[in-house]
């Protein structure tokens, strides 16, 4: 199936300039070995009469985590839930979503309800919520399994098993039969990867999963999402507004303003080096920061609120290298080599790496 927008002007619109993200792929109806394994285009997602997220694109290969980063609002959640086809009601969605070849942008619900589990897997913010509490792990981990494949009783509770297993659980047939509050803390959470990798999924999408938690216990649950699985590691979407999580965790990552792209790469070369002001300034208030002895830096003010976006670079108000230009036009995405995209018009002039704009700064 592939939606009218694929193949629309919106998708390869004029906020993607970079040949690579312009590909010849792009419109092509034909899908080829070489798609990523989630491809979106020229994502809008609007209120009433505010655009929250505007025009983004992006890719995830398959195996690959990539983080999105950047402050509150920024939009990096209605991001998350639009590749999942679960955006609040009330919003309108555009552009192109595709995964595995598939455009499910506009896909009825019970299309994204199939995939949901089968191709991709949502851990939320709250993720122990995804737990009812009047059911017994095993029957949720095997209806979970019954919803996308064509099961036994008995193989869908083998399924359920060899989940909680997978996620080490300790004498897992047995604890198939307990409920969620017969866990504990740690067990529970364990329960929870059961449940988002029960169905072999290629990508997972995990929207600040492990906030509440210590770094430790996060850093355990990040990487147990993600392990390979008869050789295959999943993919991951992983929402973060931590860049030390996205440093551990993601293999690139993608900075977000205002509902905008700002600079996507690989996420060493990104975070050690940012090109875009906007990656500067939160590179630069990290608080690993302090042990060089420096003040910490941070940006000055905060993001603008969706319905009261400045014309032109919504950060150019926050950007201590802004130019006449930043205050008249949106950047445009576009190469700074080794795989980074930056929409920035100053990137030519400004100092590589940009966080020494910042330093000063309180
Ligand atoms: N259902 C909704 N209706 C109207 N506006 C919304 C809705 N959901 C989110 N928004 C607004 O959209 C913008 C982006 O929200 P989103 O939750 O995606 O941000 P975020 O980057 O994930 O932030 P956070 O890190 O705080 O979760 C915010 O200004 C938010 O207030």
């Amino acid at each position: 199936m592939t939606g009218p927008d694929v193949t629309g002007p919106d998708v390869t619109g004029a906020d993607v300039t970079g040949a690579d993200v312009t590909g010849a792929d792009v419109t092509g109806a034909d899908v080829t070995g070489a798609e990523p394994l989630l491809r979106v285009r020229d994502l809008r997602i609007a209120g009433q009469d505010t655009e929250l997220v505007r025009g983004l694109s992006f890719e995830v290969d398959r195996g690959e985590t990539l983080a999105v980063v950047g402050e509150s609002g920024a939009g990096k959640s209605l991001t998350a839930r639009a590749v999942l086809g679960l955006t609040p009601p009330g919003l309108r969605v555009s552009g192109s979503v595709r995964m595995d070849g598939q455009e499910f942008r506009g896909a009825p619900e019970r299309l994204y309800r199939r995939i949901r589990g089968r191709l991709v897997a949502f851990v939320p913010q709250d993720a122990l919520s995804v737990l009812s509490p009047v059911h017994t792990v095993g029957d949720q981990l095997a209806l979970a399994a019954r919803s996308v494949r064509r099961l036994s009783r008995r193989a869908a509770g083998e399924r359920a098993v060899a989940a909680l297993e997978r996620a080490g659980i300790p004498d897992a047939a047995r604890r198939a039969r307990a409920y969620p509050h017969e866990f504990s803390g740690g067990m529970r959470q364990r329960v929870v990867i059961a449940m988002a990798t029960v169905n072999d999924p290629a990508l997972i999408v995990a929207d600040e999963p492990t906030t509440a938690l210590d770094p430790v216990t996060q850093d355990r649950i990040l990487r147990m999402l993600v392990e390979p699985r008869e050789g295959t590691r999943p993919a991951m979407l992983l929402v973060t507004h931590d860049l030390a999580v996205a440093a551990a965790h993601a293999d690139r990552v993608l900075v977000m303003y205002a509902g905008r792209f700002v600079e996507s790469g690989p996420v060493g070369p990104v975070l050690r080096r940012p090109r875009a002001p906007y990656t500067g300034g939160l590179v630069a208030s990290l608080p690993g920061q302090l042990a060089t002895g420096r003040r910490l830096p941070s940006i000055g003010g905060s993001p603008p609120r969706p319905g009261a976006l400045p014309s032109g670079c919504a950060f150019a108000p926050r950007c201590p290298a802004a130019a006449d230009e930043c205050r008249v036009r949106e950047p445009q995405p576009r190469e700074a080599g080794d795989g980074r995209l930056v929409a920035c018009h100053r990137l030519v002039d400004l100092p590589d790496p940009v966080t020494g704009l910042f330093k000063e700064r309180v």
